[in-house]
């Protein structure tokens, strides 16, 4: 098996942006397929409630077209569920969701909402969908996603991202100490939120880390270089870390 850290890119910007005026540019899909062509080995899309930026004919043109995986991120509602049993994605990772948020504030509470997750991850998994669970990195949420039968959970980066000195390094350590946890009861390890050039390698370098979704930062880079570029320098700075 190639134990290479795989790179997952998120292509919710792209559809910002092409929703700034509602026209057809830049596609969504045509990203993916670029970022497939750099290197990517995933797509990640976000389908919100509120479609701020992916929209429900995204997903349905990536599931046809993509030549990698599609990791369908999505709330916890049976809306969402519908969509994902309708397009059988390759995985779905289940994220909280709040539609005041500007983005992603933190971690699925996998633990606190045991009871309302369990069914769901059940019909998910019977898809045939690789079920993940974007949590913070405590033992409480991968005790959590041990309990609930999810193969994979995906590490929250933000706050390491957002800290610096001291507090960023024991941060580090408590996503590399939740890596090793998971990794120990059998579940694959992901990590995302926030990640840049600047900030990817020590997360990278956590041995039990097998793939790192990365978006905003990506598709900000591409206004400079092109979105070739921008994954092919990250799945650079991903391969040096390692
Ligand atoms: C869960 C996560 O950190 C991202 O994958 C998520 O998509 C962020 O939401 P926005 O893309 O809407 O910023
Ligand atoms: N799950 C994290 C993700 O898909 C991308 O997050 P970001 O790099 O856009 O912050």
């Amino acid at each position: 098996m190639n134990d290479r850290l795989r790179l997952g890119v998120n292509i919710d910007h792209v559809a910002t942006v092409r929703n700034a005026r509602g026209a057809g540019y830049p596609d969504p899909v045509r990203a993916a397929l670029v970022a497939a062509e750099a290197g990517a080995d995933g797509i990640t899309a976000h389908l919100r409630e509120d479609r701020r930026h992916i929209t429900d004919d995204d997903i349905a043109r990536l599931s046809a077209e993509l030549t990698i995986p599609l990791n369908f991120e999505m709330a916890a509602t049976d809306e969402m569920r519908d969509i994902a049993l309708k397009y059988r994605p390759h995985a779905a990772c289940i994220v909280p969701e709040k539609r005041e948020e500007r983005t992603t504030e933190g971690g699925l509470d996998a633990a606190g909402q045991f009871a309302q997750l369990a069914p769901l991850v059940a019909d998910l998994t019977a898809a045939g969908i690789r079920v993940s669970l974007f949590i913070e990195p405590s033992a409480a949420q991968i005790d959590a996603a041990v309990r609930l039968g999810s193969p994979v959970v995906e590490l929250h980066t933000g706050r390491y991202c957002e800290l610096a000195g001291a507090d960023q390094t024991a941060e580090l350590r408590r996503i590399a100490d939740a890596a090793a946890l998971a990794a120990k009861n059998g579940i694959e390890v992901h990590a995302g939120h926030g990640l840049t050039y600047d900030n990817v390698a020590p997360i990278a370098a956590i041995p039990q880390v097998r793939e790192l979704n990365i978006g905003h930062f990506l598709i900000g880079e591409a206004i400079f270089l092109g979105l070739g570029e921008s994954v092919r320098r990250m799945r650079d700075a991903m391969d040096a870390a390692r």
